[in-house]
């Protein structure tokens, strides 16, 4: 068991105006006692680590200097935001993060008063806080909104469409810019090399310095010539010009863990009525926890550890890949053959494996950064001059794409190939990472083809189909997590476009499975047969084109026939059953049912626990069977319908 650190100060904490009472000189031991506690929890639960030590001290003095929750404090990505939880009357659940019923491992509204904007996806804290801020000006009310967005999250362009509006909050607005020069993997970038020639060209900008800046600063519809070319000259010298031209007053380089001139600042910046301030805090990723600031990740999302070592528990290794490595693996083997093929993340190069991809093909891998959008686009760009993209974005990231994948890649038919890793339910990162929607968002649009790997040798064809594929867009999804252990075939196949398998031959029931639940399906078919209902197992493979023929022979020559999809309402069972209402096939009295995901966002817990609770596993597929049946649990007839 992990030893809980000795936190006498921090014990005496549990909302943030118990920080406010205290003398500013007790702030740096706050400060640490915070610091440790964050360890030591996440120690036990495992989550985002870096990030959050990184903020301690900006934690505390934004609690300590403005009055949250009436100011509006919004964590962009929300990862950061352990501390926050520890010192907002969430101390006694910390140790419950990221766990089913526990607390969410982002900020989130629903948990507390002292979130008042959810995260997880990054890139809006500045949108949002702009909200509040303009709410309050249109009130009449003195609140502030206070958004404390990263240097990764800031390369986004929703982050410059904020900004780009932000004059309008005028003093209400207030941005934290916490540069840690890390995003999961270093930045990439224009912006990370502006920001780090202002960090290097400057000293860091002391809370005397810019409160004589402040009182001499007159507000800009005043300001003549000679301030402006002040501002310029300050901007020149300081790198802030960027955001001075945005609108905002640029306070920075200031030193991110001293806390107690961070008070001062932020004192300064509250009293100020300069319009929208920027205040520049340089951080460090990992900082006071000596495995994660030696981690070439800061430790960014770790499993439970030893607080002593930072060992983390990884478990006995030598297991299945995980699917990342599994499509990492084949798209390497495929780009060594075909120098056309060019692979495309969004600042997510470990978690896709196109790491592994980018140190075999250097010059054909592109961290575009946090930027989803242009990832899209800049592969359509690549397609539409004869090169093979794969852009490996997460099926929950690859929402925030849509209108880049329907506008530029599908009406133009490009030969975009998109790997959606995360497809389904993703456990611990809860509803706002699932990738719950892909099927019923790609599955709508002409030219498209879109598969759904049901393990790692089913993902290695589908890759190799891929990349044979230069007639329009072509899509894959696969789930968080490793295989099934299944030998890697050395030579993978094209597989025909549109055609699925029978994986078991049956009469009664028919399973039509898409994606990683075939093995669930397979496990069902035994309960069944073991009940005497003969059942095929069908994996269908592609969710678009329907593989019809298959279909077709399934529905006509089975009494029941049920789909089985990690996926919301609207994709592979919906065109499965508007096919068969097209062609009459369940006018004959067929039982069609179809699985998916529920009508609701899932919060986190385990895989196994959230696919039950989404009635997606084997004994939730005998049961639809039986009901369908009319027949009980055991299989005898009951003449009830369900
Ligand atoms: C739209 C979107 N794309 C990708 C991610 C995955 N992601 C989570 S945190 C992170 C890096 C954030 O970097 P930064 O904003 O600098 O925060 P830091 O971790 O350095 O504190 C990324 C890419 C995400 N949460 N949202
Ligand atoms: C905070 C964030 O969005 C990422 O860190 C995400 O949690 C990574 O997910 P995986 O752990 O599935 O790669
Ligand atoms: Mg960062």
């Amino acid at each position: 068991m992990t030893q809980r650190p000795e936190t006498p100060l921090l014990d005496t904490i549990q909302v943030p105006a118990d920080i406010r009472r205290l003398d500013k000189s007790q702030l740096p031991q706050l400060c640490d006692e915070l610091r440790q506690e964050v360890i030591s929890a996440v120690s036990v639960t495992g989550g985002h680590l870096g990030a959050g030590l990184g903020v301690v001290e900006l934690t505390v003095a934004i609690h300590y200097v403005f009055d949250t929750p009436a100011d509006k404090l919004i964590w962009d990505v929300g990862h950061q935001c352990y501390p926050h939880k520890v010192v907002t009357g969430r101390r006694d659940r910390i140790r419950t993060l990221r766990m089913g019923g526990g607390l969410s491992g982002f900020t989130k509204r629903s948990e507390s008063e002292y979130d008042p904007f959810g995260a997880a996806h990054s890139s809006t804290s500045i949108s949002a806080a702009l909200g509040f801020a303009i709410a309050s000006k249109l009130d009449d009310r003195p609140q502030r909104a206070i958004a404390v967005i990263g240097d990764g999250a800031a390369t986004a362009g929703m982050a410059f469409e904020a900004m780009n509006n932000a004059a309008e909050a005028g003093s209400r607005l207030i941005v934290i810019l916490n540069d840690n020069d890390m995003s999961i993997a270093p930045p990439v970038g224009s912006l990370r090399n502006a920001l780090a020639r202002l960090v290097s060209s400057n000293k860091y900008l002391s809370p005397r310095k810019l409160a004589a800046r402040l009182a001499g600063h007159l507000p800009k519809p005043m300001r003549n010539a000679a301030e402006r070319i002040e501002e310029y000259a300050r901007g020149m010298m300081t790198g802030g010009t960027l955001f001075e031209e945005l609108g905002f007053y640029y306070v920075g380089p200031v030193d991110g863990h001293d806390v107690l001139s961070l008070v001062e600042i932020l004192e300064n910046v509250k009293e100020s009525d300069h319009g929208p301030m920027l205040i520049h805090a340089v951080t460090q990723k990992g900082k006071g926890y000596a495995p994660a600031e030696s981690s070439a990740d800061k430790y960014h999302g770790v499993v439970k550890f030893d607080v002593v070592t930072g060992k983390q528990d990884k478990g006995p290794g030598g297991g299945p890949p995980a699917y990342q490595k599994v499509f990492a693996d084949a798209l390497i083997a495929e780009a060594n053959a075909d120098d056309k093929i060019v692979a495309i993340t969004a600042a997510m190069p470990g978690g896709t494996g196109l790491d592994l991809f980018g140190a075999a093909h250097p010059t054909r891998m592109f961290d575009v950064g946090i930027a989803e959008q242009h990832a899209v686009t800049f592969a359509a760009g690549l397609a539409a001059d004869g090169y093979r993209p794969f852009c490996a974005i997460y099926s929950t990231f690859l929402q925030r794409a849509y209108d880049q994948v329907v506008h530029d890649v599908a009406i133009q038919n490009l030969p975009v190939r998109f790997a959606m890793d995360r497809a389904g339910l993703v456990g611990a990162d809860g509803a706002t990472h699932a990738g719950s929607f892909d099927l019923a968002y790609l599955c709508t649009l002409p030219n498209f083809v879109v598969m759904a790997a049901a393990d790692e040798v089913e993902l290695t064809h589908m890759v190799h189909t891929m990349a044979q594929h230069d007639s329009g867009p072509i899509a894959v999804r696969y789930p968080r997590g490793n295989g099934r252990g299944l030998p890697i075939p050395e030579v993978p196949e094209k597989l025909e476009i549109g055609k699925g398998r029978i994986v078991r031959e049956g009469k009664t029931v028919a399973i039509l499975s898409l994606g990683t639940r075939l093995e669930e399906a397979e496990k069902a078919a035994e309960q069944l047969e073991a009940m005497g209902l003969s059942t095929t197992v069908a994996d269908l493979r592609f969710a678009k084109p329907l593989d019809e023929a298959l279909i077709r022979k399934l529905l006509t020559t089975h009494e029941v026939a049920v789909t089985v999809e990690e996926a919301a309402v609207g994709g592979f069972g919906a065109h499965v059953l508007t096919m068969a209402s097209d062609e009459g096939l369940i006018d004959a009295g067929l039982k069609l049912r179809t699985m998916r995901l529920p009508d609701a966002f899932q919060d986190q817990d385990s895989p196994a626990k959230q696919y039950d609770e989404a009635k997606l596993n084997a004994p939730h597929i005998v049961d639809t069977v039986l009901k369908a049946l009319r027949r009980n649990s055991v299989g005898v007839e009951t003449g009830v319908s369900a």
